[in-house]
C-alpha cells in the first residue's frame, strides 16, 4: 500500500505542477459524482417506503431526489473526464521528456549498447503509458474510495452488522493486489522474449532492411523465429493469467458469500419487523454498489500499482543515470593542443565481453597531424575512436589531452571539442537545415552556419537539390529519400558545423561514395584538416580501408587484435616491411591489376 499512496503522491503532485486548476476542477467533480451513487440508493429505500405507507409528496421527492442524483452522476463524470484527459496527456510527455533526455543523458555509451539496457527502455516507455493513465485512476480511486466510505455509512444505519460486508470486501482487494504483482513480475522477465519479438518484426518490415529480406527469401525464417518467440511468450503469459483469474476469483467470491449472508440477514430484519421495506432496497442496492465500487476499486488499485512498479524503476533509472554523469569538475576542455592526444597503458574490454577489444596501447597524436588508423575487421580502429572521443572511458589507463586526463575534463566540454563522423551514421530525417545543423546546436537555425559546412564537406549539389528546408528521408514526412553515399556527405558536414574541434575524427567516411565523390571528399577532409590543425592544434584520425587514401596521412598507426603493432609514415611503414607494407602490396597490386 505504501507503493500506491508513494506513486499517487507523486504523481499528483507532478499534476499539480503541470495544471492544478484541471486538477483540482476534475478532482472536485469525481467526488461530488461519488456522493450521487449512493444517495440514488437512500432514496429509492425511501421512496419504497413512501409508497408503502400512501405519501405520494414525499415518493415524488424523493423519485426527483433519485433522477436528479442519477443525472448529476453522469454530467460530472462527463465533465471531470475531459479535465483529466488532458492532465494525462501533460503527464505522459513530461515522462516521455525526462525519457528522452535519460537516455541521451549518460556520459558514456557503454550501457547504451548492452541489450538489457534497450530492455529497461522498452519497459520505460511501456511505464509512461501506465503513468500517464494513473492521474486519472488516482482521482477515480479517491472518488471511489469515498463512495465506499459513504455506502458502509448508510448500511450502518439499517444494521451496524452490515458494516462487516465493508470488511469482507477487503478480501478481493488484496488477493486482486497479489493478483497484479505477480502478471507483473512475469512480464518483466518476459520483456527480453517481447524485445526479440518487436526486433524481428521491424527486421522483416523496415525499409532498409526489406530489400535484402526479400531478396533472400528470409522472411518466413523470420515469421518462424517469431512465432516461436511468440509461442514461449503465450505460455508463460497464459500460466500468469490463469493464476491472476483464479486469484481474483477467490477474492470474489468470498465478497460474493458476505453479500448473500447481508441480503439474508436484513430480510430476516424486516420480517422481524425491525427494518422496513425501504431498508431491504436500500441493502439490497448498496450491497451490490459495494460490490461494483469495490471491483472497480481493485481494477484501479491494480492500475495504480502498476504505476507504482513503473515509477519506481523510472526513478531508478533516473538516480543510476545522475550516477553516471560525472559531476562537473571545472576542467574544461584546453582551448588548443600544444602536445597533441597521448594514450597510456589504454585497455578496453566490452561489458559482458570476453576479451579485450584494446589492450595497453601506448600512442600519440601530435598536434595539428591527421593520422590514420589502419587494420583489419575487428581491429580495434572504431573503439579506439570512441574512447577518443569519450564516448566510452577506458577500461584501464588513460587519455591524455594536453596533461590533462580526459576522465577529469568535463564530458560536454569534451564532446563540444570533439567532431565525429562514424560508419554507421545517424540519418537524420529532418529537413536539411536541422539535420547539419543539429551539428552544433548553437548554429542549428542558422543558414549561413549551415551553408558554410554543406561546401567544405563538398555537398553544396545535395543542398541546392534538396533546399534547406527540404526534409531528407520519408521516415516522418514525404521528404526526399537520399543515396547511401549523399547520407554520408550530409553527415560530414553536419561534423564540420564544428569549426574548432581539438578531434576530428572520420571512420569510413568514404565507405559508400564513387570514385568522384571520394575525391572530393578527400579534398575536403584535407583542406578541414590542415585549417582544424592551423588554428587549435586540432588532431584529424580517420579510418578508411583505402590505401590511397592512407598514404595522405601524417601519419599512419596500424591495428591488429586490440594492440598497436607499427607507426610511422607511409614511406617509413613501406621500407619496414611489415604489416602496412603488406596492405599496401595488395592494394596496388589490385589496382594494377585492375588498370
Ligand atoms: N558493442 C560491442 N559489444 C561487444 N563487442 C564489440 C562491440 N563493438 C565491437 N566489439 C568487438 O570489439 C572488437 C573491435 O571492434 P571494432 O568495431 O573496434 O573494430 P574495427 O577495427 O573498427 O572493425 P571494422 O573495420 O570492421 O569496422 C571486435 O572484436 C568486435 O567484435
Amino acid at each position: 500500500m505504501t507503493d500506491v499512496l508513494f506513486c499517487l503522491g507523486r504523481l499528483l503532485a507532478i499534476a499539480w505542477r503541470l495544471d492544478r486548476r484541471r486538477l483540482l476542477v476534475g478532482g472536485g467533480l469525481l467526488l461530488a459524482g461519488s456522493v450521487a451513487t449512493p444517495l440514488v440508493a437512500v432514496a429509492a429505500g425511501r421512496v419504497v417506503d413512501a409508497v408503502l405507507d400512501g405519501a405520494g409528496t414525499a415518493a415524488t421527492v424523493w423519485a426527483l431526489v433519485a433522477g436528479l442524483a442519477l443525472t448529476g452522476e453522469l454530467m460530472l463524470g462527463h465533465f471531470a473526464h475531459l479535465s483529466y484527459f488532458a492532465l494525462a496527456e501533460l503527464t505522459e510527455e513530461r515522462f516521455n521528456r525526462d525519457l528522452v533526455r535519460l537516455v541521451n543523458g549518460t556520459d558514456h555509451l557503454d550501457r547504451t549498447d548492452d541489450p538489457a539496457f534497450a530492455d529497461r527502455v522498452d519497459l520505460l516507455r511501456q511505464d509512461v503509458m501506465q503513468m500517464r493513465a494513473t492521474v486519472q485512476s488516482g482521482l477515480q480511486l479517491g472518488a471511489t474510495a469515498v463512495q465506499v466510505l459513504l455506502t458502509a455509512v448508510v448500511l450502518s444505519t439499517v444494521s451496524p452488522w452490515l458494516l462487516l460486508l465493508a470488511v469482507v470486501a477487503v478480501v478481493p482487494v488484496l488477493l486482486g493486489r497479489r493478483a497484479e504483482t505477480d502478471l507483473e513480475q512475469v512480464r518483466e522477465q518476459q520483456s527480453p522474449t517481447t524485445r526479440g519479438i518487436r526486433h524481428l518484426r521491424r527486421l522483416a518490415t523496415s525499409p532498409a532492411s526489406q530489400k535484402e529480406i526479400r531478396l533472400s527469401g528470409g522472411a518466413d525464417f523470420l515469421l518462424a523465429r517469431q512465432r516461436a518467440l511468440l509461442e514461449r511468450y503465450d505460455d508463460a503469459m497464459t500460466r500468469a493469467d490463469v493464476r491472476y483469474a483464479l486469484l481474483r476469483t477467490g477474492g470474489q467470491l468470498v465478497f460474493g458469500l458476505g453479500y448473500v449472508a447481508a441480503v439474508l440477514g436484513v430480510f430476516l430484519l424486516a420480517s422481524q419487523g425491525r427494518a422496513t421495506a425501504g431498508q431491504v432496497v436500500l441493502t439490497v442496492t448498496l450491497a451490490t454498489q459495494l460490490s461494483v465500487q469495490m471491483s472497480t476499486g481493485i481494477a484501479l488499485l491494480g492500475s495504480v500499482h502498476r504505476a507504482a512498479v513503473g515509477l519506481r524503476r523510472f526513478l531508478a533509472f533516473e538516480a543510476e543515470v545522475a550516477g553516471d554523469v560525472a559531476p562537473a569538475t571545472g576542467v574544461p576542455a584546453p582551448a588548443r593542443t600544444g602536445d597533441g592526444i597521448r594514450l597510456e597503458g589504454v585497455t578496453f574490454r566490452y561489458p559482458d565481453a570476453d576479451v579485450d577489444a584494446l589492450a595497453d596501447v601506448d600512442l600519440h597524436l601530435p598536434a595539428g597531424t591527421s593520422v590514420a588508423l589502419v587494420g583489419e575487421n575487428g581491429a580495434g580502429k572504431s573503439t579506439l575512436l570512441k574512447l577518443l572521443t569519450g564516448l566510452y572511458r577506458p577500461t584501464a589507463g588513460r587519455v591524455v589531452v594536453e596533461d590533462v586526463d580526459l576522465a577529469d575534463v568535463e564530458p560536454a566540454a569534451w564532446r563540444a571539442r570533439t567532431a565525429a563522423l562514424f560508419q554507421d551514421l545517424a540519418r537524420v530525417e529532418l529537413s536539411l537545415q536541422h539535420s547539419v545543423g543539429i551539428g552544433r546546436l548553437a548554429d542549428v537555425d542558422s543558414p549561413a552556419a549551415v551553408s558554410a559546412a554543406v561546401a567544405r564537406a563538398g555537398v553544396a549539389q545535395v543542398a541546392d537539390d534538396v533546399g534547406h528546408d527540404g526534409v531528407l528521408g520519408t521516415g516522418y514526412a514525404d521528404g526526399r529519400d537520399l543515396s547511401g553515399g549523399q547520407w554520408q556527405g550530409v553527415g560530414f558536414a553536419r561534423t564540420l558545423m564544428r569549426t574548432d574541434p581539438l578531434l576530428l575524427v572520420l571512420d569510413e567516411p568514404a565507405s559508400a561514395l564513387d570514385a568522384l565523390a571520394e575525391q572530393r571528399l578527400v579534398d575536403a577532409y584535407r583542406t578541414v584538416a590542415a585549417d582544424v590543425a592551423a588554428r587549435v592544434g586540432g588532431v584529424t584520425l580517420f579510418v578508411t580501408h583505402r590505401m590511397s587514401t592512407v598514404r595522405l596521412a601524417d601519419r599512419i598507426v596500424v591495428l591488429e587484435g586490440g594492440r598497436v603493432v607499427e607507426q610511422g609514415t607511409h614511406d617509413e611503414l613501406v621500407a619496414a616491411a611489415g604489416r602496412y607494407a603488406t596492405l599496401w602490396a595488395l592494394q596496388s597490386r589490385a589496382y594494377a591489376t585492375d588498370d
